[in-house]
């Protein structure tokens, strides 16, 4: 039975968006890409655009061929508007699709978005007939701003790039999920372990993009495969329906009248 999300009218049977960078070689990012059966991959537009990145952006376009995913490429690198605009006209022309992550960073310690810059770009990118997918911070605001502005999907961080922290606030993911009910989430950035991928899932996310955890584990294929199952298993929470934590204990086994004497 699957499962599918959307995003601008196109259907994903898989809810885990993995990145391309970091891997130990090249057959291992292919292999990681296959364990994960992910439908759509990120691809660094900047390290491809300067070359010199032995093989890994070749191996990531034929891993998607192979299974028939789609790239996204982004544009991790940019710190202003103009930047990631020209960049992202240039990730159409490379890779054939208006599909765009769309990173503005604006501050180098956190590596957080900047909010004024990201906004100024998806606004401009959206006239331009770019589908984007802004990574963004979990602030309600900025997020509503940016679906006004015609962005197809919001990708608020979890924690900031690498840190492998987990869901730092899911006070503000979980507003967020309930005050945008419609919108297209996707928890980006900041997953360290499968358990923090389903814990997003549980809360309501479409769907999570992560590279640091898998392209850094020990065993980079073993972790994709656990992260695609901790993915599905959230899923299936979430729509089975998580109960609600309480400050109390409450009987599991309700006790009423005498039911065996013992003599
Ligand atoms: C791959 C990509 O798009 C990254 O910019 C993304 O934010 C992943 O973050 P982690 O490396 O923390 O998973």
């Amino acid at each position: 039975m699957t499962d599918s999300f959307e995003i601008a009218g196109v259907p994903l049977a898989s809810r885990f968006l993995l990145g391309t960078a970091g891997y130990p070689n090249p057959q291992l990012l292919a292999e990681a890409v296959k364990a994960s059966q992910t439908q759509l991959l990120t691809v660094g537009l900047k390290r491809s655009a300067q070359g010199g990145d032995n093989g890994f952006v070749a191996m990531a376009l034929a891993a998607a061929r192979a299974q028939g995913a789609r790239l996204l490429p982004n544009t991790a690198g940019c710190r202003s508007a103009a930047e990631a605009v020209q960049l992202a006209c240039m990730a159409r022309e490379l890779y054939d699709t208006a599909w765009i992550k769309l990173e503005v960073t604006g501050d180098e310690h956190t590596l957080q978005p900047d909010p004024f810059e990201l906004l100024a770009a998806a606004s401009e990118l959206v006239k331009l007939g770019f589908t984007v997918l802004p990574y963004c911070t979990d602030d309600l605001v900025l997020c509503r701003r940016l679906l006004d502005a015609g962005c197809a999907v919001l990708m608020p961080w979890g924690a900031p790039i690498g840190s492998g922290q987990g869901l730092l606030n899911p006070w503000a993911l979980r507003t967020l999920r309930e005050r945008l009910p419609e919108a297209v989430l996707i928890v980006d950035a900041g997953l360290g372990a499968p358990s923090h991928a389903a814990q997003a899932m549980e809360l309501g996310y479409d769907a999570v993009l992560l590279n640091s955890a898998v392209a850094q584990a020990r065993d980079p294929v073993r972790m994709a495969h656990a992260f695609r199952d901790a993915v599905r298993a959230g899923r299936q929470a979430y729509l089975a329906g998580v109960m609600p934590a309480q400050d109390f204990a409450v009987p599991s086994t309700p006790v009423s009248g005498h039911a065996f004497v013992l003599s």
